[in-house]
């Protein structure tokens, strides 16, 4: 990640009081969106593979091995066939960073060696958050000791439900404090939090206690990434831009499967935010299974067919 870390601010309890959102405005807006652009095959193509560098290629499993950690690491150094990506004469490609458990980052960190794809870890009791705090302070430390350079926290759902912002805040600032110089997302699993108002404060107290990502969900509610729940994110984003002059990063994650999901994405991103939200530092998309279409489409445009599917194996 570029440019300085968002250092946070003080709590603004006024900021969340005046809070107030016309969700069938936001519904309306996010139905046009993945319908706003037409885009030319070319552009499209050029819009896949920047979906491509700004996946955290994810593997968040009960029964994952190392073994399957470097393969998705040997994926993430090589997302796309190398054939595809003479014909579009694109060199140097990867995914945006690998995300994985504790336990895997050591693996992660061994399979990518110096190839400079970061290993991000998910940590303080994902997916629900449900452990004493000391605990989820020292699951963040222990990844960032295995090599993790980036950390995936969750937040405490009962503190938004309980609107006790204060508490929200004092953790989520203890668990940005334990990431040391690892850069932090913090996931507000919107799926939890019953309104979009919660989301635009839970994002709110986020970026006050200086997370570098705010991020949608952890695949595992019931409802993940949509897109009016991230056009709200993105607007507390660049409300926290104009008012502190320090720029967010944003995470969509969970559900996120198809190509036309990637490109919908960006258009929201360029739209709401601007080019600069469309790099790795300030953008990317939380995806176990996103890559295999994007793939898929992208050899659909070099060579006029459709690959089978073995080619994709993984992701
Ligand atoms: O952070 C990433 C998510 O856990 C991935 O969710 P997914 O398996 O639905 O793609």
């Amino acid at each position: 990640m570029s440019g300085t870390r968002n250092p946070g601010t003080g709590l603004d309890a006024h900021l969340l009081g005046d809070i107030r959102i016309n969700t069938p405005a936001v519904e309306r807006r996010a139905a046009t969106l993945p319908v706003r652009r037409s885009l030319k095959k070319e552009w499209q193509a050029g819009w896949l593979l920047n979906a491509v560098r700004c996946i955290d290629l994810t593997t968040l499993s009960g029964d994952d091995t190392p073994d399957r950690v470097a393969r998705l690491c040997a994926k993430a150094r090589q997302p796309v066939a190398p054939d595809l990506l003479d014909a579009m004469g694109v060199q140097g490609l990867t995914t945006g960073a690998v995300c994985v458990y504790p336990t895997m980052v050591a693996a992660a960190k061994r399979a990518l060696g110096n190839s400079g794809i970061p290993v991000a870890s998910v940590a303080t009791g994902f997916p629900a958050g449900l452990m004493p705090l000391d605990l989820r302070l020292a699951e963040i430390r222990h990844a960032v000791d295995q090599g993790a350079d980036e950390i995936d926290i969750v937040i405490a759902r009962a503190h938004v439900l309980r609107a006790e912002w204060s508490a929200l805040y004092d953790e989520i600032r203890a668990m940005r404090d334990a990431c040391g110089t690892a850069r932090m997302k913090a996931i507000l699993a919107t799926g939890d939090l019953k309104s979009l108002e919660n989301v635009a404060r839970a994002s709110h107290v986020a970026m006050q206690a200086g997370a570098d990502w705010i991020k949608t969900s952890t695949g595992k509610e019931g409802v993940n990434a949509t897109l009016p729940v991230s056009l709200v994110m993105c607007r507390a984003i660049r409300d926290h831009h104009a008012r502190t002059g320090h720029k967010v990063g944003f995470k969509p994650a969970g559900g996120l499967r198809t190509a036309k999901d990637a490109i919908a994405w960006q258009i929201l991103m360029r739209e709401e935010l601007g080019r600069d939200w469309l790099a790795p530092d300030l953008f990317r998309i939380g995806a176990s299974s996103l890559l295999g279409d994007i793939e898929r489409q992208i050899s659909h445009h070099v060579t006029g067919r459709y690959a089978a599917g073995y080619r994709q194996a993984i992701a």
